[in-house]
C-alpha cells in the first residue's frame, strides 16, 4: 500500500536569550512525551504558513508576527510520509503556554537534545547545534 503524504507546519520559536520554546507531546498521539517543536498538520487549501499560525495560535496561545522558513525536506516513518515545514519564529505577540494541556519550556538552543525528539527531528536539531558552535 502507498503510504500517504502529510503535510506538516512546525515553529522553533526563539527569543532573544536563544532560547526555545518546545512542548511535550500529549499521551495518546504518536511519539507520546516527546518533545516536539509546536505545529501540526496543513489542512486542505491553506498553505504551510497559514497552518503555522493557525498551530502556533491554537497549540501554545501566540500570534505569528514575522517567521521564515528554515528546514523543508521529507521524512518516510513506517506508515506515511511527511512532508516538514519548519519556521524559525522570533517575532511574536502573547507569551506560549501549553494551551491544549501539554508541558512547554524554555530550554537553551544549545541545550537541545536530539534523543528528546522524534527521528524526523534528527537533521533539524543537529543543524540548531552546529549553529550555536559557531557563537
Ligand atoms: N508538531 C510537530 N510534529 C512533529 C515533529 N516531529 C515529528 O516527527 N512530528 C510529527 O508530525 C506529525 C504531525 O504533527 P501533530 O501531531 O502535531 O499534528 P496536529 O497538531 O495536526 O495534531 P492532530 O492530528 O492531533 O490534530 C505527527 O506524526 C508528529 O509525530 C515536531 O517537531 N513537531
Ligand atoms: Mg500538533
Amino acid at each position: 500500500m502507498k503510504k500517504p503524504l502529510i503535510k506538516v507546519a512546525a515553529g522553533i520559536i526563539r527569543n532573544e536569550f536563544k532560547q526555545i520554546y518546545l512542548t511535550q507531546r500529549l499521551e495518546g498521539k504518536d511519539f507520546a512525551q516527546s518533545w516536539e517543536f509546536p505545529g501540526g498538520k496543513v489542512d486542505k487549501g491553506e498553505t504551510p504558513e497559514q497552518a503555522l499560525k493557525r498551530e502556533l495560535e491554537e497549540e501554545v496561545g501566540i500570534f505569528v508576527l514575522q517567521s521564515k522558513l528554515y528546514e523543508h525536506f521529507q521524512f518516510e516513518y513506517p506508515t506515511k510520509i511527511i512532508s516538514f515545514y519548519f519556521y524559525l519564529v522570533e517575532e511574536w505577540v502573547g507569551e506560549p503556554f501549553g494551551r491544549e494541556g501539554q508541558e512547554g519550556f524554555w530550554l537553551e538552543q544549545k541545550q537541545l537534545d536530539v534523543g528528546q525528539f522524534p527521528p524526523a527531528n534528527v537533521k533539524i536539531i543537529q543543524r540548531l547545534l552546529a549553529e550555536t558552535e559557531k557563537d
